[in-house]
């Protein structure tokens, strides 16, 4: 088992996402050069602007803290490079001394802060609120960024809760948010995800030292996070991993999907259990699946380790295969019937290496409170001691040691009945291939995006779960090209 990714990382790896609170750790850790950041914060910004537009006319709207100064700075850079910059204050006496700092520095009028203005420009930077926003957005400003023809944010749409990705107000969306150092969760979570537009991150020079002082445990998913197994000339099927699933009598197409998915990613040896009634039909399938007629016979298998448990199976009958599972200590990966099975009852789970849950299954096992779907999917993998994958637009993939990664690479053309239970089997094999259970379900979510999303464009947009276990093999070479490149 290998683990690329500790929480005790000695550098800011390249993909973690830093919550308001860790902003605040850094800065403080970086208090002597605070000021410098925010010039550089400012300067970065404006370079990204001038890159990415033509000369606009443009509102700067600053707010009372550092997110404001980040704004002046970069007004003053681009007023002296010719464009037709303006400001605007919230509040006409700042309470960040730097942002009064930057405020002396600029000598135009400044604009009233009032919609009718917003309406006047062809872009408003928002530079109101960023990692300090501690409480609802006043009227005012949900007024004036709405009056705007375009926005973009600096660090985060005002509004947004940098952690959690909710809003605090009526928020609008940008078409682009500069942040600096890394990105936050809520640049990747559901539902601020939909309103950051491109997110462009800046390196600011943060001093090494301060860089140290925060220990990340949220990450962008993707390919530098995990080290997946590479082929060797010794390779057999059993080296490459056995990959079991149980199968039922009425949805035997879930139990397929599943097989297909491990087997084309690369499972050594994909076997199918269900009964002698309904062997006959589970063979009528790929030459080179493999159907026995036998679970406790199975069972004694001692090479066959890792079990898929709940793709078509009613919920009686996937608890009553999870308890023999449990009872073998199998490496179980348990999802749809045998979620429904443990709904109100979470000791039925225990023992288990990865769930999967949709957001209705999460909510039935592990009732959402007033907690967000990240700090839920966190604690769930504590209170379970397993890996939680929590499905949608921004998967949640939640360790029990803490470690979280947020998930972006997927495809609408994903939202099928069936690639869940896709995703089941590339778990499977990734699992059975000798990946530690977070890291492989992290990169089979990965390559699951990926895959979807070549298919998705193979179909014009609309591909069947069977089509996006075709590419699985593709998209898992994807995957270890961009391993390579880090
Ligand atoms: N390490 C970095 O990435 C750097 C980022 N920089 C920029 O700094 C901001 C964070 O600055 P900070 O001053 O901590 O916070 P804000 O500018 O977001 O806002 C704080 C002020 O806003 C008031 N506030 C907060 N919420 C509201 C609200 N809903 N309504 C009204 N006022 C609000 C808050 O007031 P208090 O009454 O609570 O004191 C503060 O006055 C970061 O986002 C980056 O843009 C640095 O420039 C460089 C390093
Ligand atoms: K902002």
């Amino acid at each position: 088992m290998s683990h690329s990714l500790s929480l005790s990382a000695p550098i800011l790896h390249p993909r973690a996402l830093l919550t308001p609170a860790e902003t605040r750790e850094m800065d403080q850790a970086a208090s002597l050069n605070i000021e410098d950041l925010m010039v550089n914060a400012g300067t970065m910004a404006a370079r990204i602007i001038r890159q990415n537009y033509k000369p606009l006319k443009i509102l700067v709207a600053c707010g009372p803290g550092n997110n404001g100064g980040d704004g002046l700075v970069l007004a003053s850079i681009l007023k002296n490079q010719g464009w037709p910059v303006s400001v605007t204050l919230l509040k006409s006496e700042p309470s960040s001394y730097l942002t009064k700092k930057m405020l002396a520095k600029w000598d135009d009028p400044i604009i009233p802060f009032v919609p009718e203005e917003a309406k006047r420009f062809d872009l408003v930077i928002d530079a109101l609120f960023g990692a300090g926003m501690n409480r609802a957005l006043p009227h005012i400003v949900e007024k004036f960024l709405e009056a705007a023809k375009r926005r973009i944010a600096i660090d985060l749409p005002s509004g947004v809760e940098g952690e959690t990705g909710l809003f605090m107000g009526k928020v609008a969306p940008c078409e682009m948010s500069i942040c600096f150092v890394r990105p936050r969760p809520a640049h990747y979570l559901s539902p601020a995800l939909k309103i950051c537009g491109k997110i462009k991150c800046a390196d600011i020079a943060m001093p090494t030292s301060a860089l140290k002082a925060v220990s990340p445990h949220i990450w962008h998913n993707d390919p530098s996070l995990w080290q997946l197994p590479t082929q060797h000339f010794d390779d057999h099927k059993y080296k490459r991993g056995v990959v079991s699933l149980v199968g039922g009598k009425d949805m035997p197409g879930a139990a397929h999907l599943s097989a297909a998915a491990a087997r084309r990613v690369g499972a050594g040896m994909v076997r199918i259990v269900t009964s002698p009634e309904e062997a006959p039909y589970y063979r009528i399938g790929s030459a080179g699946l493999i159907i026995d007629d036998d679970l406790d016979t199975s069972l004694e298998d001692p090479r066959r380790e890792v079990w898929i448990c709940g793709p078509g199976l009613p919920h009686q009958k996937a608890g009553n295969v999870l308890k023999k599972l449990l009872d073998k200590r199998k490496s179980i990966i348990a999802d749809a019937g045998a979620l429904s099975w443990a709904a109100g009852d979470l000791s039925r789970l225990k023992g288990v290496k990865v769930i999967t849950p949709h957001a209705g299954e999460f909510a039935r096992l592990f009732p959402l409170g007033d907690k967000t779907r990240l700090k839920a999917a966190i604690s769930a993998a504590k209170e379970l001691d397993s890996v939680i994958v929590l499905k949608g637009e921004d998967t949640i993939i939640a360790a029990p040691d803490g470690r979280v990664a947020i998930n972006s690479h997927a495809s609408t053309a994903l939202a099928t009945a069936g690639t869940g239970d896709v995703l089941t089997g590339v778990i499977g094999a990734l699992l059975s291939g000798g990946m530690h259970p977070w890291e492989a379900s992290c990169a089979a979510v990965w390559i699951h995006g990926q895959a979807g999303q070549m298919a998705a464009k193979e179909y014009g947009g609309w591909p069947l779960a069977e089509d996006v276990v075709t590419f699985l093999g593709k998209s898992r070479h994807v995957a270890e090209q961009k391993m390579k490149k880090q």
